[in-house]
């Protein structure tokens, strides 16, 4: 919305997608004209194009889409992007105002930090504030999807686990990236960037040797590990962490972590 509170023109979100292109190329999360951007402004969807240069897209290039996914008006010369039928489930499941694909390598590696592993998960990380409805202690789960030749065919697959995952607002794509949608452009991109930022920490995290999917290491009712070093927690701190509660925490031993 504009200050007046009338809706922005829709110059605005093709002006944006291409902005956010160039923004995702310069992170890694565009090269190769991999990865994709949509946003809705009131009934009408917007979406980059198939198989060019993501970052050098201009806003004459942009698809309009209806409501229901139909190709308003498209340049010509171009196809639309193959994200088209994912990005659509994310706007008909959740309502979302923006859908991103990005083919991070973080998000990539997240996804094959174990091979067998349906969903990724993380917790006791301040960055999962930053999606909607998670709170610091919270175990963020986003699903796992297996990747298929084409991209358009993941879209059942994608479709399902939105369902499943009701709290998710990322479906992950094995050996390929990770769609993330949220209510506005803003909220979409805040969620990718907090994302990426959690898949880059389990992958490192894993190189130390620290197990990312459990909170910090607890002594006993009211000792943690943390940083290498015992603390006593804080009133309130070892109910939140779900100490004496039945919640699986990692557990020194003489071996160290985990055993
Ligand atoms: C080397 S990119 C392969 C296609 C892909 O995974 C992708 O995200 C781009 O799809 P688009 O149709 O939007 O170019
Ligand atoms: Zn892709």
């Amino acid at each position: 919305m504009s200050a007046n509170g009338a809706p922005p023109p829709a110059d605005d979100a093709r002006e944006r997608i291409c902005e956010l292109c160039r923004l995702f190329y310069d992170k890694g999360w565009a090269s190769g004209t991999g990865g994709g951007m949509s946003i809705k402004q009131g009934d009408t969807i917007y979406m980059a194009p198939s198989g060019v240069q993501k970052e050098r897209i201009q806003p004459g290039e942009i698809f309009e889409l209806d409501s229901q996914g139909a190709v308003v008006t498209g340049p010509s010369h171009l196809k639309l992007s193959q994200c088209a039928p994912l990005f659509m489930a994310a706007y008909t499941l959740r309502g979302a105002g923006a859908v991103l694909h990005s083919h991070s390598l973080n998000a990539m590696l997240a996804t094959v930090l174990d091979e067998s592993a349906s969903e990724f998960r993380i917790t006791c990380l301040e960055m999962i504030k930053g999606i909607k409805g998670h709170g610091y202690h919270d175990h963020l789960v986003v699903p796992i999807i297996e990747n298929t030749a084409h991209e358009c065919d993941l879209a059942d697959d994608l479709t399902a686990a939105i369902k499943a995952y009701p709290k998710a607002a990322a479906v992950l794509v094995r050996r390929h990236g990770v769609y993330v949608w949220g209510d506005s452009w803003v909220q979409a991109k805040t969620q990718a960037e907090c994302l990426d930022y959690l898949f880059e920490a389990a992958v490192r995290m894993k190189q130390l040797g620290i197990d990312w999917t459990k909170p910090p290491l607890v002594l006993g009712s009211d000792v943690a590990v943390m940083g290498g070093k015992k603390r006593k927690l804080e009133n309130g701190e070892a109910a939140a962490a779900g100490v004496g509660v039945g919640v699986e925490q990692q557990v020194v031993s003489d071996r160290g972590m985990g055993g």
